[in-house]
C-alpha cells in the first residue's frame, strides 16, 4: 500500500494566547504521491503552515494526520520518520562533510544507543547518488555553493525516508537549470510533497493541487486551473493577471501587470 496520505483538519496558529491568529482554520487533503503547492503573497502564512506539517510549530487547534495517525500526538522522533523538510535556511555545518550531513537524515531511525550500520550507510549512499553528489561527498558542506547545498539538503531529506516531504521555496537562489532539476525531482520522487513556491507558473506546472493563502486565510484549494484563475490571482496579489496559452507548448501561462 502506498503511504503518505496527509490530512489537515482546521489547523490554525497564533504565537501566544493574547495574540491574534496568524493562520486561520485551513483544511486540505493530499493523497499519497501527490504534490500540493502552497502559494500566496509575502506574509500570507505559507512558512507558518509548513512548520506545522514538519512538526516544528504545533497547531493552536486542529489536527494533522499522516496515514491516519495524528502527527502532533507522536514524539518528534516518530514524526521525523514520517515527515522531512528542506528549508530555505541551511544550517552551518561546523566542518561536517556532505556525507556527514546526509547521514544526519538517518538519526530519527536509530535508537538512542545504536550507531549507524551498513543498512544506514547504504541508504545514505543511495541518497547521495540520487542527487548526483558523489563527487562532493567528502567536501566540507560549508564550502559548497547555494545550489549544491540545496541538493545536499534534499539528499538528507531522502535519507530520512519520509512519507511526506515539505519544501519551503526550494527554487530560491537556484539558477534556471537547477530550478528545473528541482521541479523535475519533485515530480519524480513519488513522495507526498507539500511545497511553497512564489512562481505561480512553476506551481501550476509541478503541483497536483494548489492552496492559495493570503493574510493567514485560505483563498482557494483545488486544481491549478481553478485556483490560479485570473480573478483569484488578481484579487489575492493585487495585480492584473492574465492567462494565455503558449503557442508552442500549448500550456497555460500567467502574466502579471500592476493595475492601472
Ligand atoms: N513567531 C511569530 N511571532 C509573530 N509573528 C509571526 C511569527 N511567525 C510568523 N509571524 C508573522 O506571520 C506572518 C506570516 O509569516 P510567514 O513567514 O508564514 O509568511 P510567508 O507566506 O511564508 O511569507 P514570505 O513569502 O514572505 O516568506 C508574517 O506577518 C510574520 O511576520
Amino acid at each position: 500500500m502506498r503511504t503518505g496520505h496527509l490530512v489537515a483538519k482546521d489547523i490554525c496558529w497564533r504565537p501566544a494566547k493574547n495574540q491574534p491568529f496568524l493562520l486561520h482554520p485551513v483544511s486540505f487533503e493530499v493523497y499519497p504521491g501527490r504534490v500540493l503547492g502552497v502559494v500566496g503573497p509575502n506574509g500570507a502564512g505559507k512558512s507558518t503552515l509548513l512548520r506545522m506539517i514538519y512538526h516544528y510549530q504545533k497547531p493552536t487547534t486542529g489536527q494533522i494526520m499522516v496515514d491516519g495517525q495524528d502527527l502532533w500526538g507522536m514524539s518528534a522522533k516518530a514524526a521525523a520518520c514520517k515527515v522531512a523538510a528542506v528549508l530555505q535556511e541551511q544550517p552551518g555545518a561546523f566542518g561536517l562533510t556532505v556525507r556527514d550531513i546526509v547521514a544526519l537524515g538517518r538519526t530519527p531511525h536509530r535508537s538512542a544507543l545504536s550507531s549507524s550500520g551498513a543498512h544506514d550507510a547504504e541508504i545514505v549512499t543511495q541518497a547521495i547518488a540520487r542527487m548526483q553528489l558523489e563527487h562532493l561527498s567528502t567536501r566540507n558542506f560549508d564550502t559548497l555553493s547555494g545550489g549544491e547545498r540545496q541538493r545536499v539538503m534534499v539528499a538528507r531529506a531522502l535519507a530520512q525516508q519520509p512519507q511526506v516531504l515539505v519544501m519551503d521555496e526550494p527554487t530560491n537562489h537556484l539558477d534556471i537549470r537547477h530550478q528545473l532539476e528541482i521541479l523535475s525531482l519533485i515530480r519524480s520522487l513519488g513522495l507526498t510533497i507539500v511545497v511553497s513556491l512564489h512562481d505561480l507558473n512553476m506551481a501550476s506546472d509541478v503541483c497536483d493541487a494548489i492552496l492559495l493563502l493570503k493574510d493567514g486565510h485560505c483563498h482557494g484549494f483545488g486544481s491549478a486551473d481553478e485556483v490560479l484563475s485570473e480573478k483569484l490571482v488578481s484579487d489575492t496579489f493585487l495585480v492584473t493577471a492574465q492567462r494565455q496559452k503558449l503557442s508552442v507548448s500549448q500550456n497555460q501561462h500567467l502574466t502579471f501587470h500592476l493595475p492601472t
